[in-house]
């Protein structure tokens, strides 16, 4: 395994050296030498080389006892003995056979490479003091990075919200998540998405997702992606496509439109011959699933749902198309969970004694009988354990709070929604301003009376339906439709509907604000536009469906641009504008018609009314009383009470008044009889929610004791020493410019002796440079600099380069220490756990990269416990190289014996290293194991051989994991100046 240096005394024909310049080259052979010169012939790589005799670069190989040589037939030995032929070495040992050798040196495999640190030091291939410094600092930080929980969560420029925190950290974590992301609208289910598939690619938990969102959110995804994440996505799309075989290959993140895929059979097939780790899919709810019927985007996310192992379906609105809907979600998410609607109905039934039974553990109170009863049937062994437990006598107040916590956890995982589910409401996020409505009842023009009366009768209700495309009798809350599709002949409507001239008055009331303004449908939308364009020369951007993607996104960006450089006042949007878009720098809100279901409501207000919006949010209803709107608005505003908060259980009113609610449209009922029937039923409902499910499910979705910890820790990493320090020696070594702009700001220039490779990925600009800085907050204002974390590609790339490279594991240095009598040698050892043949993504996921540090004296007594690396290095002072090597030649021996004598007592270390990999690998296996395992107790769904495969993991990994040995990473000889040099 090893090779050796040796003092050179002649230069003989034959003898085997190599090039300390250009180690590439491998073993050379002198070909002749005289006073002057030396000639080398380098038969691996065919070339020739001529050196003066005095200056040669050159460092003769020679193999001593116990080392293992290649021949340059391919086979080994190992040396037992060496003696000399007219000042050629000959190697004398036994092969694998057991047969005994004589092997000259002229016989050396050429190819030979010195990669390990003990055959660099001893062939004379010594390093720069920073380089060795850089990587030892590289692998602090690895073993540090392998242990934090908080990995993945640091590197986004995102602020610090609890309740994201607490969801990106629980879900981030679990080896192939699936879960529904369904915080209310605007609370950031985008970026906790984000942060989950951050996590996942940076812990090397996932290698490749895939990202399905409505086609009008791709621009959106992709800047949120990039800009927060700086994540590698590439957008595809039919052009994309065009003429590939494979074009999905190369896309390590793919975002692409949900829609575009359900259309396009060719792309679809393409999607699903690749290999996916994580699925994302925006705005779940567009999966319509009923027991009758799913539709033919829930198919396709069926489909690769079964394929791809990690799930994550975002909805603000869950249950927008009805309890089916909701329940056809979690089918997709864990079908074993959830194997039928009608088993979770009845198990919804359950939601208030669950609540109540997890109330009174949270109070540590003993549960009642009939608590206890109820949850048997889903309580399973290790559950019941606890329970006992719990009820001992002898049992601590420690073994109890323990308990009580894992009975709620499986409580929640078990009952209910638990895992899979994660719904934040505004109401426990604190921080979101009010919002103000104002309703403004308008005279209805007898043009739309008439046509309103008229399409009414039960024989005209289909016509009006097949001229608008628009169900009656909602088509009746969009009288400006009916009248377009059939008075073409008779004018505009919008000169004589009312709404228009109270816009045209608001907007000029409002002029120097942005208003953004909704209306139901794309045309009404356009000729809203053209109306006010015509009738005052306002210039409205506009966004609807018939848009392409391109033209949409310049709308928006339009609108978001300021006042002053040109930006437009007014955005008007069709329906499909109220969906996922982020517009919370405006405050006004126009509903110019208001939606046909209260959760497209919903989804309107909280374009505004969403993280980041710093007024209260004016919501103006403009509507024509005496007709269905001004119903419709009863409806939504004193019925849901929409217009204040989010309603929760509008969807689900919606569906229980169905009926009712078209009676009141079409004039067969009165609000006053339906509205506080309505009112009273939604007081109930949302009592028992908070009773039961939402009980359930705010204890699910947010600890704001564990998210408090989160934001903590994540605060403090502004200052972390360890990552200006590596970055301080990184940029050193790689030679680029670094300037300190103030005592957190960098600003960075590489020049034209940078090592530029480390700059891959990194958006930076390489002809000005780019200014960094490591607060969150600053980056956070500022686009235009970089967020240094540990997780900037910048320091990914800095890591990576320090400790997958050669380059600084070996280093000779003088101490400056007057104590220390002058010529003492300290070894420096860096050893890395290493695991040949494991499964290596399986295996890190819970390997530490740990590293061990070793300071040995020249007794070989190890004095790193007392000695540590940062006091260490400050006293030290790099040496020439010339010197370095002349040192290593003088010590050789004493060098041999402690790199031998480090080996032994690294192994000696080695036990402890694989027990704390096995643990932390049975922490993550065995309680997933347990679960399933008390899951398929009660269902049926659970399959076996679910639950074996993870057993063989976790049985293979523990065997593989015992393999494991400690390899020696870098050495630095370390030599006193003694009193004279101090
Ligand atoms: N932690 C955060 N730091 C900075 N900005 C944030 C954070 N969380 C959310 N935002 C911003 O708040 C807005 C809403 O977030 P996001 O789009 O993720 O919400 P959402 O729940 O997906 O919305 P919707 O329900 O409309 O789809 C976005 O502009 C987003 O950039």
């Amino acid at each position: 395994m090893s090779t050796t240096a040796t003092a050179p005394l002649s230069f003989i024909p034959g003898q085997r050296w190599i090039s300390d310049a250009e180690i590439d080259l491998g073993l050379g052979t002198i070909l002749q030498s005289d006073r002057r010169s030396i000639t080398l012939l380098f038969p691996g790589k065919g070339e020739t080389r001529v050196y003066s005799t005095s200056t040669a670069p050159l460092t003769r190989v020679i193999f001593s006892e116990g080392d293992t040589l290649t021949h340059q037939d391919g086979w080994q030995m190992k040396v037992e003995d060496t003696k000399e032929v007219d000042g050629l070495l000959v190697y004398l040992g036994e092969d694998s056979q057991g047969e005994f050798l004589e092997v000259p040196e002229t016989q050396l495999d050429p190819e030979i490479r010195f990669q390990g640190p003990r055959e660099r030091l001893l062939t004379g291939q010594i390093d720069r003091n920073n380089e060795f410094h850089l990587r030892a600092l590289a692998r602090q930080a690895q073993t540090q990075l392998a242990k934090d929980s908080l990995r993945g969560l640091r590197g986004p420029r995102v602020g610090l919200v609890p309740h994201q925190l607490y969801i990106a950290h629980e879900v981030g974590q679990r080896l192939a998540p699936r879960v529904l992301l369904a915080d209310e609208v605007g609370l950031g289910k985008t970026i906790e998405a984000g942060m989950i598939l951050h996590q996942q690619l940076v812990t090397g938990r996932a290698q490749r997702a895939l990202i399905l969102v409505p086609e009008s959110l791709c621009h959106q995804w992709l800047v949120e992606l990039l800009r927060r994440f700086g994540l590698p996505v590439t957008l595809m799309n039919a052009e994309r496509c065009q003429d590939q075989e494979t074009p999905f290959a190369d896309a390590q993140i793919a975002l692409a439109s949900l829609d575009w895929l359900v259309k396009d059979d060719q792309a679809y097939t393409q999607v699903q011959e690749e290999s996916w780790d994580l699925l994302i899919v925006d705005e779940a709810h567009h999966l319509g699933w009923s027991p009758a019927a799913a539709s033919p985007e829930y198919l396709r996310i069926q489909q690769l749902a079964e394929q791809i192992p990690g799930l994550l379906l975002l909805t603000a609105t869950p249950e927008q198309s009805g309890e089916s809907g909701f329940f056809g979600q979690l089918q997709l998410l864990d079908p074993a969970r959830y194997p039928s609607l009608e088993a979770f109905q009845q198990e919804e039934g359950g939601y208030r004694l669950c609540a109540q039974a997890i109330n009174r553990l949270e109070l540590k109170q003993p549960l009642d009988a009939e608590e206890l009863k109820a949850l048997e049937a889903r309580l399973s062994n290790d559950s019941q354990k606890l329970l006992t437990l719990l009820e001992h006598p002898e049992t601590s107040d420690e073994q109890r709070d323990q308990a009580r916590q894992q009975l709620i956890d499986q409580l929640l995982d078990r009952y209910g929604t638990g895992r899979v589910l994660f719904r934040n409401r505004r109401a426990s996020v604190p921080g979101f301003p009010g919002r103000e409505v104002h309703p403004v009842g308008l005279d209805c023009p007898e043009a739309y009376l008439d046509l309103l009366e008229q399409f009414n009768q039960p024989h005209r209700q289909m016509m009006a339906e097949a001229m608008t495309g628009i169900a009656w009798p909602f088509a009746a809350l969009y009288p400006e439709r009916l009248y377009a599709s059939g008075n073409q002949s008779a004018g505009d409507w919008w000169q004589f509907d009312p709404r228009v001239d109270w816009l045209l008055d608001k907007l000029e009331e409002l002029k120097e604000e942005k208003v953004l303004l909704i209306c139901a449908h794309a045309e009404t939308a356009l000729e809203l536009s053209e109306a006010l364009r015509r009738r005052s020369g306002l210039l409205a951007a506009v966004f609807h469906e018939d848009m392409d993607l391109f033209d949409r996104d310049r709308a928006a960006a339009w609108f978001a641009e300021e006042a002053e450089e040109g930006g437009a006042p007014l955005l008007i949007c069709s329906e499909i504008g109220s969906e996922g878009r982020n517009f919370q720098f405006a405050h006004h809100l126009v509903l110019f018609d208001l939606p046909s279901h209260p959760d497209l409501l919903e989804q309107r207000i909280g374009r505004l009314d969403r993280i980041g919006q710093n007024q209260t949010i004016q919501l103006h209803v403009p509507y024509l009383e005496t007709t269905a709107q001004a119903d419709w608005l009863s409806f939504c505003h004193e019925g849901l009470e929409q217009f204040t908060r989010p309603c929760a259980v509008g969807a689900s009113l919606y569906q229980e008044y169905q009926d009712d609610l078209l009676a009141l449209l079409s004039g067969e009922k009165a609000t006053d009889d339906l509205i506080p029937l309505i009112q009273s039923s939604r007081d109930a409902a949302e009592i028992e929610l908070e009773a039961g499910r939402h009980r359930l499910l705010e204890l699910a979705s947010h600890r704001p004791e564990v998210s408090g910890q989160l934001v903590a820790q994540l605060a403090e990493a502004d200052q972390d020493k360890l990552l200006r320090e590596f970055l301080e020696v990184a940029l050193d070594v790689y030679r680029i410019q670094n300037e300190d702009l103030d005592e957190h700001t960098w600003y960075l220039k590489p020049g034209k002796e940078s090592d530029t490779a480390v700059f891959t990925d990194v958006h930076f600009d390489m002809e000005e440079g780019s200014s960094a800085t490591f607060l969150r907050d600053k980056a956070m204002a500022r686009d235009d600099l970089h967020f240094l974390t540990w997780e900037h590609p910048l320091t990914r790339n800095c890591l990576e380069a320090a400790t997958t490279t050669v380059k600084g594991n070996t280093a000779v240095a003088l101490l400056k220490n007057p104590a220390l009598p002058a010529g003492t040698l300290l070894l420096e050892v860096f050893f890395r756990l290493d695991l040949p043949g494991l499964h290596q993504p399986l295996a890190e996921r819970y390997l530490p990269s740990l590293s061990l540090r070793l300071l040995l004296d020249g007794q070989g007594n190890n004095l790193a416990p007392k000695v540590g690396f940062k006091g260490l290095s400050k006293q030290l002072v790099k040496m020439k190289k010339g010197l370095a090597r002349d040192v290593v030649k003088l010590r050789v021996d004493q060098l041999r014996g402690l790199m031998d004598k480090a080996e032994s007592e690294a192994a000696s270390h080695l036990p402890s290293y694989i027990e704390e990999a096995q643990e932390r690998m049975r922490q993550q296996l065995d309680p997933e194991i347990a679960r399933l395992q008390a899951l398929a107790e009660h269902n049926p769904a659970v399959k076996a051989e679910e639950i074996s495969q993870l057993q063989q993991v976790r049985l293979e990994l523990d065997t593989q994991l015992n393999q494991a040995t400690l390899k020696m990473d870098a050495l630095r000889v370390i030599v006193a100046a003694g009193r004279d040099d101090g």
